[in-house]
């Protein structure tokens, strides 16, 4: 009989760390995988997250950490959203009640929470680069004794990056990486291209050598295709990959949401991100439209008017937007794989063919194509127009996902026209006006999640929306952009009451920087910007720098994220954080006019 200590761990409770799964038996590791995905649906559909992917790399997790032995052996996740299995593996399971919350468990590795994590970086196609470098080191410095494994799904295998990298892995035998690709035929919908097209005529061929493998004509050695939810055959092949020692491609075939029928039904994505479930009791979800839904509604219609107008995705068409359209115009609507370089310099060859592109990525994807943009689609005054959806703080999806990055590259981009919209009705303007542009790029970027209240403008000088006027004295102009625009209005009211003249503006188009609000910066004695988005070379920036050259003598109090990494957390907190708010605005406000501290509320000379 053997005590609890020498009892194998078949259970999560028992489980300690990957070294107790090589006791167990293939009948107690099915019983693990169950409760692996009982426990997965449980808490991710409680907090949110990707569960799809995870409940699709149950088997191939335990394999992977059976045969290998991490960290000393190293296991690289591409993208990193599908190691939650990896995570209760490695001692986390207690922390996925705070999955994705401020201060809780990162939705993607994080190397202070484990030795066993490593790439921190949500961005697709990076695997093979790393494994590629890391295959190097061990060789210069003699490290024979320690695997290199990379997991690759067949989503990101569409990005150049991972092309780039087989090319160099390929080129040298001498150097074993491990290389595991993770095939469930899915980025969120059905994977596209020759790729995915080869893949599956793999899958679906009884001798798979009767298809060529990809991978064999690199000289790579390509095992497979394996059943990747049958852990024996999974091991056997794993371990033969690392037998060879030399670079070798495990081309495994999972199913993403595997075992969770809610997951396996859904035609969209296999339930490849869930929505945290509303706390009992807790308030309604908000009922207003989504920035998303406005831009997908306004884009559809634009797209019955300008037959000229094609949609181009990089695998994301549902979570950007694009669906109404491409149902509507499916001929007009590219989705190139995770490839948003290609996507960006294939939409500047559809420029050059007479039409008018609409790029729709998150806005820190598009780092991706910024070569692209900058050579590709402006050097040629290309009329591309990117839509960026989740711009600014994103929050729990943690630092690579906060879309903080667009506005401090966008200064950089000779004729670039960038728009921000501050509600609804701005941006059903702001794409009107940007697929007007017909010898310039454009870019209009807008945040995740509900649109705000309208905000209306009092009035319009020279085509900026004049948001508040309040005071005789022109002292503060606040330049508001895009959604921080009730802040911005809130911060006004607390200036209005210590009797401080205050502008509220909305340029709606924030670069180039107009001339009239340049004009109306010098016509004020203090000037504040208010962006979502990082400070550095950011919008206030542009202004700062615009308002210098004309002769300003005051510096332009810039307000916006930190040029940090921001760990995961709720938008709203990050912003509060970032000082972005009427408080937070207030201070910098009375800092201009060299009134800091000032806090009793000063009564207007008139009235109050
Ligand atoms: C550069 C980049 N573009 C887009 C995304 C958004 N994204 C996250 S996961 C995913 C699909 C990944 O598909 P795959 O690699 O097959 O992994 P699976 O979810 O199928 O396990 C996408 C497009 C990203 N993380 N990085
Ligand atoms: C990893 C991945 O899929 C990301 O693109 C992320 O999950 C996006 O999440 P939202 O669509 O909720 O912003
Ligand atoms: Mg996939």
């Amino acid at each position: 009989m053997t005590t609890s200590v020498e009892r194998p761990a078949t259970s999560l409770a028992a489980l300690r760390g990957p070294e107790d799964l090589c006791a167990l038996t293939t009948e107690q590791l099915r019983e693990l995988a169950g409760e692996i995905r009982r426990f997965l649906v449980d808490k991710v559909s409680r907090t949110g997250g990707h569960l799809g992917p995870n409940l699709g790399v149950v088997e191939l997790t335990l394999a992977l950490h059976r045969v290998f032995d991490s960290p000393r052996d190293t296991l690289l996740w591409d993208t990193g959203h599908q190691t939650y299995v990896h995570k209760i593996l490695t001692g986390r399971a207690d922390a996925f009640d705070a999955l994705r919350q401020p201060e809780g468990l990162s939705g993607y590795p994080a190397r202070e929470e484990s030795p066993h994590d490593v790439i921190e970086n949500s961005h697709a196609s990076t695997v093979l680069s790393y494994a590629d470098g890391l295959a190097k080191a061990h060789a210069l410095r003699g490290v024979t004794d320690r695997a290199v494994v990379a997991v690759i799904g067949d989503g990101a295998l569409t990005g150049g990056m991972a092309w780039e990298a087989l090319n160099n892995i390929a080129a040298a035998p001498h150097r074993p990486v491990v290389i595991v690709l993770n095939d469930n035929g899915r980025s969120y919908a059905p994977t596209v291209g020759g790729i995915a097209e080869h893949l599956a005529a793999r899958r679906a061929a009884d001798r798979p050598a009767g298809v060529p493998g990809l991978f064999d004509n690199l000289g790579l050695v390509q095992l497979g295709p394996v059943d990747g939810h049958d852990i024996e055959a999974l091991e056997e092949a794993l371990r033969g990959a690392a037998a060879l020692r030399r670079p070798v491609v495990v081309h495994c075939v999972t199913r993403k949401g595997h075992g969770h029928a809610p997951a396996e039904r859904n035609e969209a994505d296999r339930c490849h991100a869930v929505r945290a479930r509303p706390a009992p009791g807790g308030a309604p979800a908000v009922k207003r439209a989504s920035w998303t839904s406005v831009f997908e509604a306004e884009l559809a219609d634009l797209g019955e008017r300008r037959a000229d107008i094609v949609a181009l995705t990089a695998a994301m068409l549902e979570p950007t937007g694009l669906t109404a359209f491409a149902r509507r115009f499916p001929e007009r609507t590219f989705d190139v794989g995770i490839a948003e370089q290609h996507a960006v310099t294939s939409a500047a060859g559809l420029a050059l063919g007479g039409l008018h592109p609409v790029v729709a990525v998150y806005a820190t994807f598009l780092n991706r194509g910024f070569d692209q943009l900058l050579m590709d689609v402006a050097l040629h005054r290309a009329p591309v127009t990117f839509v960026l959806d989740r711009a600014g703080a994103t929050g729990d999806d943690g630092p690579s996902h906060n879309g903080m990055w667009d506005l401090s590259l966008f200064p950089l981009v000779p004729g670039l026209r960038v728009a921000a919209p501050r509600d609804a009705a701005t941006l059903r303007r702001a794409l009107g006006e940007a697929v007007a542009v017909d010898d310039a790029p454009t870019a209009v970027r807008f945040p995740k999640g509900v649109v705000p209240e309208p905000v209306p403008a009092v009035d319009t000088v020279a085509g900026l929306d004049v948001l508040h006027r309040s005071g005789e004295d022109a002292d503060v102009l606040l330049v508001s952009v895009g959604p921080l625009a009730p802040v911005c209005l809130a911060a006004a009211e607390l200036l209005r009451r210590r009797g401080i003249g205050v502008t509220v503006v909305d340029p709606r188009w924030i670069m180039p920087v107009a001339p009239e609000l340049i004009d109306l910066g010098l016509a004020h004695r203090a000037v504040v910007s208010v962006e979502d988005s990082g400070r550095a070379g950011g919008a206030g920036a542009a202004l700062a720098q615009a308002l210098t050259d004309a002769g300003a003598r005051r510096p332009v109090q810039v307000m916006g994220l930190p040029q940090r990494f921001l760990a995961q957390g709720r938008r709203e907190d990050i912003l509060a954080r970032s000082g972005l708010t009427p408080d937070g605005i207030l201070s910098r406000a009375l800092r201009a006019l060299g009134r800091s501290g000032d806090t009793t509320p000063i009564r207007r000379s008139r009235g109050e």
